[in-house]
């Protein structure tokens, strides 16, 4: 499959575009890094190709079909900070199975402990945190991941482990990744490519 988007242009307000006449793709089979400026946009791109932010113009599509918004959304964007896109009422049990139900050697792979399912989410620290919200993400009706800054807030050990078992289950299941981070040295060991959003946004 490929997932690509196809002259995005995009401003918030009337006073400043954010994106001019974008374009991209990712395959199923790829990992794209996505390296830039700070505040030039990068996470609203991903909000776009994630369907989260409709109002653009240009095209997101999936094997140049547009992505129907009813259904379960086949990309799925994991944040940088995974308490905000966690009910706090929730305990991680119910936050986990949220939208399927991950099975026991997943866990075990992602390292999710099954002592944290009845903690509340702010019992629990951004690495356990961000295990739950990239598990959660793997839906099997996912076919591609954007992956915006999703391990800078954690130590190096857990970054490694997070990204080594999101990229094996990735790798296996035919899932792209899109990646957006800051770290080139993380993205050079990562991608099979990397894009410089600065030279392709055409402001
Ligand atoms: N909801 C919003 N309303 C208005 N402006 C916004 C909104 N969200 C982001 N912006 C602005 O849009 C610009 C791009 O923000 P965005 O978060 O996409 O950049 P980024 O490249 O991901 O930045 P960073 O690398 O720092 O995360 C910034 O100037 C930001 O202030």
């Amino acid at each position: 499959m490929e997932l690509k988007a196809d002259n995005i242009s995009f401003s918030y307000n009337k006073k400043r575009e954010i994106l001019k006449d974008i374009s991209l793709s990712v395959k199923s089979d790829q990992i794209i890094g996505l390296i830039g400026d700070s505040g030039s946009g990068k996470s609203t791109l991903c909000k776009i190709m994630a369907g989260y932010i409709t109002h653009y113009t240009g095209n997101v599509t999936l094997d140049g079909n547009q992505i129907p918004d009813k259904d379960y959304y086949p990309v799925q964007l994991i944040f940088q900070h995974p308490e905000k896109t966690m009910n706090p009422k929730w305990k991680m049990n119910k936050v986990l199975n949220e939208s399927w139900t991950p099975t026991q050697d997943l866990k075990d792979t992602f390292g999710l402990k099954d002592a944290w399912l009845t903690r509340w989410p702010n019992e629990l620290s951004g690495g356990e945190l961000q295990r739950f919200s990239i598990l959660r993400a793997l839906n099997p009706k996912t076919k591609f991941i954007i992956a915006d800054e999703i391990s800078t807030m954690l130590d190096a050990v857990t970054q490694v482990q997070i990204w080594e078992a999101l990229i094996n289950h990735c790798k296996a299941n035919n899932i792209g990744i899109l990646a957006v981070s800051h770290d080139d040295e993380l993205l050079d060991v990562i991608c099979d490519d990397i894009i410089k959003f600065n030279e392709i946004n055409n402001l």
